[in-house]
């Protein structure tokens, strides 16, 4: 085997299991053969299936092959149900015995590349929250320290930001996640229903009032209330929220017997509190009730990277849904992403991805099948000199080609470049020169 592996491979061997354990805190493999028969017991498998179960156990990435007897097919079976990866019977031939180490190194090196994404795609430890900027991560990490606390949060940004994903992430974080998560949007339900679907009522209290009813805050005791668009709360109703954050009990609609409830209390708005403050909007003392602490969400166009790997990771979540998971980006559609101003934030990136996981032909997304168009990068957006030459190349390239009329010899002409370097300038920049013609 030795023999059979050295040239490319680094090999290392070991003849029982003591050796092959140290041996496998050493080098750490990336892939294990491993002969069964193993001493004292070279006649059984004993040995050689404790030794398996215990390389798992200390490195649960390597791929081991477990090599068996021609009539062990048996073994072989129970083995991969242990975790070994594959198996080989000898007698031993180079060939097959090399292509099934091949295949489990393959196997080990597409298996790091999904840990490495699955990583990357979701930069916090908040779940469903997709962020790799900066701003971003800084706003996670108060998330996860102010989440076990009780601290009234209010979570300003504009619409589409994630604010309501935020306000889930606080109370999932939080000692109350086995409680109810109640959330209400203050904007959407009207002024006279708004008091009784907050504070419930009592039976008679109103036209249609057959039964008491609970309101959302009592709902949500022991756990967290959600109030969404705080900052179009009626005025009235906003004396009675203040109340119920000072005193920590609700008053029912036609009820003169106080409840005690005991929730934490997350706002959010995409208004600006302050100058609703001015404008006789909004009470400056509900204001500091309610924003112990406050999360300023930046928009997308504000985070640094966020835009790509945000949509990245909904093509992979979408395409899967919708049954094409193997879709990517094409290069324009990522400089269209990257440069466009997503005034809907992370929602308006939902629809725009959804319609292109649909509109998509082939495996390419364009920035067509987005509904956006594709931005000449401005010389300042990019890095280095080195950008900036191979963007006027591609561009003077293009443009060579198609005053042409996509004639190799006449654009290379043009260019003052040999045919054969302009070829390689069209590989380099992925220029599709399938409609080309070579006359000279
Ligand atoms: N960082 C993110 N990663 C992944 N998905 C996100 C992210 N931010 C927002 N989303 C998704 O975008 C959509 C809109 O988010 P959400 O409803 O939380 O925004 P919002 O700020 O509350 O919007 P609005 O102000 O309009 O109510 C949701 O489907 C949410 O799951």
């Amino acid at each position: 085997m030795r023999w059979c592996f050295s040239e490319d491979l680094e090999v290392t061997v070991a003849s029982d299991r003591d050796s092959a354990l140290a041996a496998l805190r050493r080098v750490e493999p990336e892939v294990v053969t491993l002969d069964l028969g193993l001493p004292p017991d070279p006649g059984g498998a004993s040995e050689g299936f404790s030794l398996l179960e215990e390389i798992l156990r200390l490195a649960p990435m390597t791929k081991v092959i477990v090599v068996t007897g021609r009539e062990d097919k048996e073994n072989a079976v129970k083995a991969i149900g242990m975790g070994a990866s594959d198996f080989y019977q000898k007698p031993l031939d180079a060939d097959i015995l090399t292509f099934v180490v091949n295949r489990a190194f393959r196997l080990a090196e597409l298996e790091k590349e999904n840990q490495a994404l699955c990583r990357q795609d979701n930069g916090t430890n908040i779940r469903g929250i997709v962020a790799a900027s900066p701003q971003m991560l800084t706003i996670c990490r108060t998330l996860e320290k102010v989440a076990p606390t009780d601290a009234t949060t209010l979570i300003t940004g504009e619409t589409g930001t994630g604010k309501e994903l935020l306000a889930r992430a606080l109370h999932e974080l939080s000692h109350r996640a086995d409680s109810p998560f109640a959330a209400i949007n203050c904007a959407a339900i009207p002024e006279n229903l708004l008091e009784s679907e907050l504070f419930g009522f009592e039976k008679g209290s109103f036209t249609g009032a057959t039964q008491s009813k609970k309101g959302k805050i009592e709902n949500a005791n022991g756990g967290t209330l959600f109030l969404d668009e705080i900052g179009d709360m009626p005025m009235a109703l906003q004396a009675k929220l203040l109340r119920f954050l000072q005193e920590r009990v609700v008053d029912r609609v036609g009820s003169v017997k106080p409840i005690p409830v005991d929730v934490r209390v997350v706002c959010a708005t995409h208004r600006d509190v302050r100058k609703l403050i001015d404008s006789g909007d909004f009470r400056e003392d509900l204001y500091y009730r309610i924003s112990e602490i406050t999360l300023d969400i930046p928009a997308v166009r504000e985070r640094e990277g966020d835009a790509l790997v945000i949509a990245q990771s909904l093509l992979k979540t979408l395409g899967k849904q919708m049954d094409r998971p193997n879709l990517a980006f094409s290069e324009d559609a990522i400089n269209a992403i990257t440069s466009y101003a997503w005034p809907g934030n992370v929602r308006e990136m939902i629809n725009k991805i959804k319609r292109a996981t649909i509109m998509a032909e082939g495996k390419r997304v364009t920035s067509e099948d987005l509904e956006l168009s594709c931005p000449e990068q401005s010389p300042s957006a990019l890095i280095n000199l080195r950008q900036v030459r191979e963007q006027a190349e591609k561009k003077a390239i293009l443009q060579a080609l198609q005053t042409s009329g996509f004639n190799m010899a006449q654009a290379s002409r043009l260019l003052g470049v040999t045919r054969p370097t302009l070829y390689n300038l069209t590989d380099k920049y992925k220029i599709d020169t399938s409609a080309a013609t070579s006359e000279v």
